[in-house]
């Protein structure tokens, strides 16, 4: 009998709201806001009589399709063997559809950790510890490998040409009627991204499933244990690592983060853990002591997640903004221009972060007012009027001065923008903004992350009719197009995911 085992875990996409740059820094910390819309690794045994297992005849084989994109250009075939004392990983159709860094790396990294694990938790040594893995991955010989799919939520790309191919505006009711997981024309290189961090919870997904899939970790089911749960923690540092590879570079990781923790405050990890880790070879895993693990233990990372949430009755609101301006990678420029000005970057740096952390402050006075008996009623009432004119009471006032510290945060932002030559909140970003932040029962607020043409996120009161303020101005604007998103802000982070609780996830996996 084949084992019909399916492990399906999803992660958030992100937004930093607050810390763009200073998170770099592990003297700062930052805002990130995890979203609704989620990202999705399926992992079930491969048929040994599916085409992908007939390729060759190595030991394993692993399949990883990007479900929503044309099928011949969006599969990725691996073999894996042991030879000697190393497991072999090779991909089989590189010539038929190219390289993706992201899963090559993330499936290296993580049966690399899989290997270690086994080798130092069972009886299993060496080789055998190597043999064991592979038993796994097939289910002791009784299936091919592993079929993997991977499918992002529409949100984490652009969706403007299949709204117009069905002759609908580029509003959030359209975005609602499209179908979940909604088929994409072109392979990912040429498909426009929205901002929402997709390699980052693609990695996070794809190493959670795969590590539980194989038993290495036990993830939780309560996500309320998720902080201090040595399984999460491990599964983080692994993603944070193999992200840090395939991009070539060590970011903060916030986005990391909040695809495993969701929404926090975030302090980054010091970067010189990876040091060691960097140059590793990526062409085959030696069966002998363990080298990741040493560095990867949770008990070696210094990162901070600190809870955080937005209030209730409030709503985070995002649109994708297309300027017909590429922007480009700004974190270069803006580093060697506080460089070169230690003394001004210092002082705008820390009075950027005064600003952020107010904001942190502010947002939580508000979570500790939601039981007064007049919260919701107020939050409501301020909904249809215009939130610098009304300071009635506490909750009113609070409100208030949130919008007025993100207005200070944009100051800053745009300062830091004259004084790099960065477009970090460029003039038609401002325009926008202000024009947002003039509606009744919006709060505020700014570019997300680097920033640039490319995103824009607002703090507003979650009714109907403050949506509709938003999605009307937004259809309307002329200067740029502007494309709301679906998600809204959502604390939870990875989770592990049942078939049928996920709408449209059964059609999209063909089961
Ligand atoms: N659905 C997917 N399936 C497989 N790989 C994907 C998928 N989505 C993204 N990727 C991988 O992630 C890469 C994009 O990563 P990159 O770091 O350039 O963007 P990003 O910062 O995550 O973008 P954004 O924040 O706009 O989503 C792609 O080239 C591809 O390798
Ligand atoms: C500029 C930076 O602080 C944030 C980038 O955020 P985003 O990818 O634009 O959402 C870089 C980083 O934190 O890695």
């Amino acid at each position: 009998m084949h084992s019909q085992k399916h492990t399906i875990v999803s992660s958030p996409g992100k937004v930093l709201l607050a810390g763009g740059y200073l998170v770099l820094d592990r003297s700062y910390s930052g805002l990130v806001v995890a979203t609704s819309s989620r990202f999705y690794s399926s992992v079930q045994p491969l048929p040994a009589s599916s085409s992908a297992a007939s390729i060759s005849t190595p030991q394993g084989i692993i399949s990883v399709r990007a479900g929503q994109f044309p099928s011949q250009s969006s599969t990725w075939i691996y073999s894996i063997s042991i030879e000697n004392d190393q497991l072999i990983i090779k991909q089989t159709n590189q010539d038929v559809v190219g390289k993706n860094k992201f899963i090559y790396i993330t499936l290296f990294q993580t049966l690399a950790l899989a290997y270690e694990k086994i080798a130092t938790t069972t009886d299993k040594k060496g080789v055998d510890a190597g043999r064991e893995l592979l038993n796994r991955i097939t289910d002791d010989g009784q299936s091919a490998g592993l079929d993997l799919v991977v499918l992002a939520d529409n949100d984490f790309y652009s969706q403007r040409e299949q709204l117009s191919a069905l002759s609908l505006p580029t509003k959030i009711d359209s975005l609602s009627s499209l179908q979940p997981f909604t088929p994409l024309p072109r392979p990912i290189p040429q498909t426009n991204k929205t901002g929402l961090g997709s390699s980052a919870a693609l990695v996070t997904s794809l190493v959670a499933s795969l590590l539980s899939h194989l038993d290495i970790v036990s993830l939780p089911s309560n996500p309320t244990e998720a902080n201090s749960n040595e399984s999460l923690q491990l599964v983080h540092s692994l993603a944070q690592f193999a992200h840090c590879l395939a991009q070539g570079k060590v970011g903060s990781g916030f986005d990391v983060s909040s695809a495993v923790f969701g929404t926090h405050i975030f302090k980054r990890f010091s970067p010189s853990i990876l040091t060691p880790l960097m140059d590793g070879s990526l062409d085959s895993i030696h069966l002998s002591s363990p080298t990741l693990l040493p560095v990867l233990d949770p008990s070696k990372w210094d990162q901070k997640t600190t809870a955080f949430r937005l209030p209730k009755g409030l709503r985070l609101i995002l649109a994708d903004v297309d300027a017909g301006t590429d922007t480009p990678s700004f974190v270069g420029k803006v580093l060697a221009w506080r460089k070169n000005h230690p003394e001004v970057a210092q002082k705008l740096w820390d009075d950027l972060d005064k600003a952020n952390m107010q904001l942190e402050r502010l947002l939580t006075e508000l979570v500790a007012r939601e039981k007064d008996e007049d919260y919701e009623e107020t939050v409501g009432w301020m909904g249809e009027r215009h939130i610098e004119d009304h300071k009635e009471n506490p909750t009113a006032v609070l409100l208030y001065e949130i919008r007025l510290t993100l207005f200070i945060i944009r100051d800053f932002q745009r300062r830091m923008s004259e004084l790099s030559g960065v477009a970090i909140e460029p003039p038609e970003q401002t325009r926008l903004l202000d024009a947002c932040s003039e509606l009744e029962g919006v709060i505020g607020g700014g570019v997300p992350g680097a920033g640039g043409y490319d995103a824009l996120f607002l703090l507003i009161i979650d009714t109907p009719s403050v949506t509709s303020r938003v999605d009307k101005l937004w259809s309307e604007w002329t200067e740029m197009s502007v494309c709301p998103l679906l998600a809204r802000q959502s604390d939870g982070g990875l989770k592990v995911e049942r078939l049928s609780d996920v709408k449209g996830l059964a059609e999209a996996l063909g089961s």
